[in-house]
């Protein structure tokens, strides 16, 4: 399968990209890693974190359980990446999934609808979205809710995804509990003192898909970048230095954490496709339900009501999250100083349209995911798929 498709012209990354983002015949998984089958594959070695870094109680403010029994992982070939498959605590994706349905995208956060929408109908996506995904499914084709047209959010220092670069100018406070659960893995990761300044979170429906690209905009990248990931699964890609190089493709489920840090931080990668978790698996939308984290551990987070839990259930059933945080500058350093007639606070941040970069430089720097509907073309259209 993918190796013997290596020897032709077309690159291999967006060969072995296309492989698995093929409908019809769906691709043969047979070569992807399943972090989750633990050391199955001879590629997969398990990984000794600092479990000192990280005390229990600390972790579990943040659902996370105790760092000696998560599941961590290296992978032959990729130094620096490290997986981490599904670390939370029973219920505590669910705090995570109505973070990122129902506060992030919130003022004064950034997100895509912000581009073509008027203010005061971006402010609560989840307000004007909750009613219809609480009522049951009316068997006919609905029309989208605004979240269900939700597909990136900035946290912290935005990133703009024109110039393709965070400033000092556009800068809103970042999560203190996403900070904690970064700083918390980070830490246990071998980088204590991880300072998350911005983040980035991508919406994901079931006919979405994430170009090549890497991520190198931050200024430091000496420091990793942590991705988090809830609801339905995806194929990951992991690449080299070169955006020619083949990648490896590996599973990513609900609660799976991945690291990209050291030779493997400014890695291409790419996810083609989101795939429907397997039935029986802990998604986000079973582990725990409605009820959040057992009481007997202590949290920073708030629980999760059984009604809120509704909404992010039925958005889950045909959706990815993913949420990847980012220090954008070294321990101490500031941004640099530009040029004073380069000088223009905000008014240079062009937020993009839906897709900007596939439009300015496509397959290199972060992008923002793409609906099936309109994967080949420039300017990214709303998704036709309903939810599943
Ligand atoms: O969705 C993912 O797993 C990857 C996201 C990503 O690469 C990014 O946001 O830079
Ligand atoms: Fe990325």
């Amino acid at each position: 399968m993918a190796t013997s498709m290596l020897e032709s012209g077309e690159d291999a990354f967006k060969k072995i990209f296309k492989f698995y983002k093929r409908r019809n015949p769906p691709p043969d998984y047979s070569e992807v890693i399943d972090f989750s089958k633990g050391t199955q594959s001879d590629k997969v070695f398990p990984l000794k974190l600092d479990s000192a870094a990280v005390s229990a109680v600390d972790g579990s403010m943040v659902g996370l359980r105790p760092s000696v029994e998560w599941s961590a992982y290296s992978l032959q070939g990729f130094p620096g990446f490290i997986f981490i498959s599904d670390p939370f605590l029973g219920g505590a994706q669910s705090f995570w999934v109505r973070q990122a349905l129902k506060s992030y995208p919130q003022k004064p956060n950034v997100c895509n609808l912000d581009l073509h929408m008027d203010p005061s109908h971006t402010q609560d996506l989840w307000a004007q979205s909750a009613d219809s995904l609480r009522a049951p499914p009316a068997g006919k084709r609905e029309p989208k809710t605004v979240l269900e047209r939700l597909r990136w959010v900035t946290l912290g220092y935005h990133y703009n995804w024109e110039t393709k670069t965070y400033s000092a100018h556009h800068v809103t406070p970042f999560p203190a509990e996403l900070h904690l659960l970064a700083n918390q893995v980070a830490s246990a990761c071998g980088f204590p003192g991880f300072n998350a300044q911005a983040g980035i979170l991508n919406y994901y429906r079931s006919d979405s898909s994430l170009g090549i690209h890497v991520d190198q905009s931050e200024l430091d990248h000496s420091r990793p970048l942590l991705s988090f990931s809830f609801g339905q699964s995806a194929i990951f890609l992991l690449g080299g230095l070169q955006r020619q190089d083949p990648p490896t493709a590996m599973f990513v489920h609900s609660g799976d954490v991945m690291v990209m840090s050291g030779p493997s931080r400014l890695l291409y990668h790419a996810v083609p496709r989101i795939i429907a978790a397997a039935p029986g698996r802990p998604t986000a939308d079973s582990g725990g339900g409605p009820l959040g984290p057992p009481p007997e551990y202590s949290s920073a987070l708030e629980p999760v009501s059984e009604q809120d839990w509704t909404v992010c259930c039925r958005y889950l059933s045909g959706s990815r999250i993913n949420m990847t945080v980012r220090q954008v500058l070294g321990p101490g350093k500031n941004f640099p100083e530009p040029p004073t007639e380069e000088v223009h606070p905000d008014q240079d941040y062009n937020p993009p349209q839906e897709s900007p970069t596939e439009q300015v430089h496509p397959d290199q720097d972060h992008q923002s995911p793409q609906d099936g509907a309109s994967s080949n073309k420039k300017r990214k259209q709303e998704p036709s798929a309903c939810l599943d």
